[in-house]
């Protein structure tokens, strides 16, 4: 079967503040190619897992999908499935691992009970192969299978409940999988380990999947697209090796600045000056990044500039396409 493509298309989604309802994710178009890793990265705060969990249709009171669709090919658009629709949808079409799987897990269970109901929920016909599959995956991340469907959560290290969380993620054979921080309790060289099997199941199985990072460097050895969000829009889409070798958001420049593994030299690392806005900083118009922009015009106070796509980039900011020279010294701040 092939990858299927998955469109996400004018998504909006808002929480409930004491000010009103804002906007966490706001008119935001990505499309993930099938069989393609996409990266999202951004500092905290960007949207990442909100749009996470757009993609299952998911997003929990005080928030609520305001606009927009998600197309699945084979599942339609999944911010329209309801009721058990939805529930079969989860896992089994689309496989996740949300940030902080490894608290997710029942203290009551075993693993390999958790496995079984799943399987069942998921009216899996032949549990033992979903054993013997479970417990492929788990040897393959560095685990004694057998021992880790035996254990209780708590007899399991933080690092060892999130390859868990990964296993249960791609067990049921979901056709899109949706990986929010699947590394971050892992030290550098497991989570190396990891990023290389999710790489290998994901080719292997032809998955259309998203990996959510904070991590810039880690998306880089796994993903083929990245898209980078800043404020709840997507402000720069397309191949990884293309967005890190010749990035053209002035916050992407930034992020990557501000990584040495990616700029080879600790001394030429600099942090991003500034700090993203929360919903309740958000500007009420123009371009949210202008604050921390080294680039930044009079324009981008009143126009939130669109994305715009050229040759297979996308990019939305009003100085891109703009040389530095061109730029009138008024304009900089
Ligand atoms: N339940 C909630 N109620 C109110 N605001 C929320 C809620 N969940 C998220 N937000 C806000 O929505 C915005 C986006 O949050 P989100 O968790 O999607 O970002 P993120 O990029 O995943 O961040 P992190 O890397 O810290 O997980 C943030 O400003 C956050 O404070």
């Amino acid at each position: 079967m092939e990858a299927p493509g998955v469109r996400i298309r004018d998504l909006t989604v808002v929480y409930k503040t004491p000010a009103g309802e804002l906007p966490a994710v706001r008119g935001v178009d990505l499309t993930l190619a099938p069989g393609t890793i996409t990266g999202v990265v951004g500092e905290s705060g960007s949207g990442k897992s909100t749009l996470a969990f757009s993609l299952l249709n998911a997003v929990q009171p005080p928030g609520r999908i305001a606009a927009g669709s998600v197309e699945i090919d084979g599942l339609g658009d999944v911010l329209a499935l309801r009721g058990e629709d939805l529930r079969r949808a989860r896992g089994r079409e689309v496989g996740y691992v949300f940030q902080a799987a490894q608290n997710s897990l029942n203290p009551l269970k075993t693993i390999g009970k958790q496995l079984l109901d799943l399987g069942r929920s998921h009216d899996v016909e032949d549990l033992r192969a979903l054993v013997r599959d479970a417990r492929d995956l788990l040897a393959r991340m560095g685990m004694d299978g057998a021992r880790v469907l035996d254990s209780y959560q708590h007899e399991l290290s933080g690092g060892m409940r999130q390859r868990v969380g990964i296993m249960l993620a791609l067990v049921l054979n979901a056709k899109v999988v949706v990986l929010d921080e699947p590394t971050t309790a892992l030290d550098m060289i497991t989570q190396a380990t990891i990023l290389r099997i999710i790489r290998e199941v994901h080719e292997e199985r032809a998955l259309t999947t998203l990996v959510i990072t904070h991590d810039v460097g880690a998306v880089a050895e796994v993903a083929d697209d990245l898209a980078v969000m800043y404020g709840g829009r997507v402000v720069e889409h397309g191949p990884v090796t293309e967005v890190l070798g010749d990035a053209r958001h002035p916050y992407t420049r930034g992020l990557i600045r501000a990584i040495p593994r990616l700029t080879g030299d600790l001394s030429l690392a600099r942090a991003l000056p500034g700090r993203p806005p929360t919903l309740g900083t958000l500007p009420a118009q123009g371009c949210v990044f202008r604050e921390r922009c080294e680039r930044r015009m009079d324009v981008c106070e009143t126009d939130d500039p669109a994305a715009v796509t050229r040759d297979g980039r996308t990019v939305a900011c009003h100085a891109t396409g703009r040389p530095l020279e061109l730029v009138g010294r008024e304009e900089l701040v």
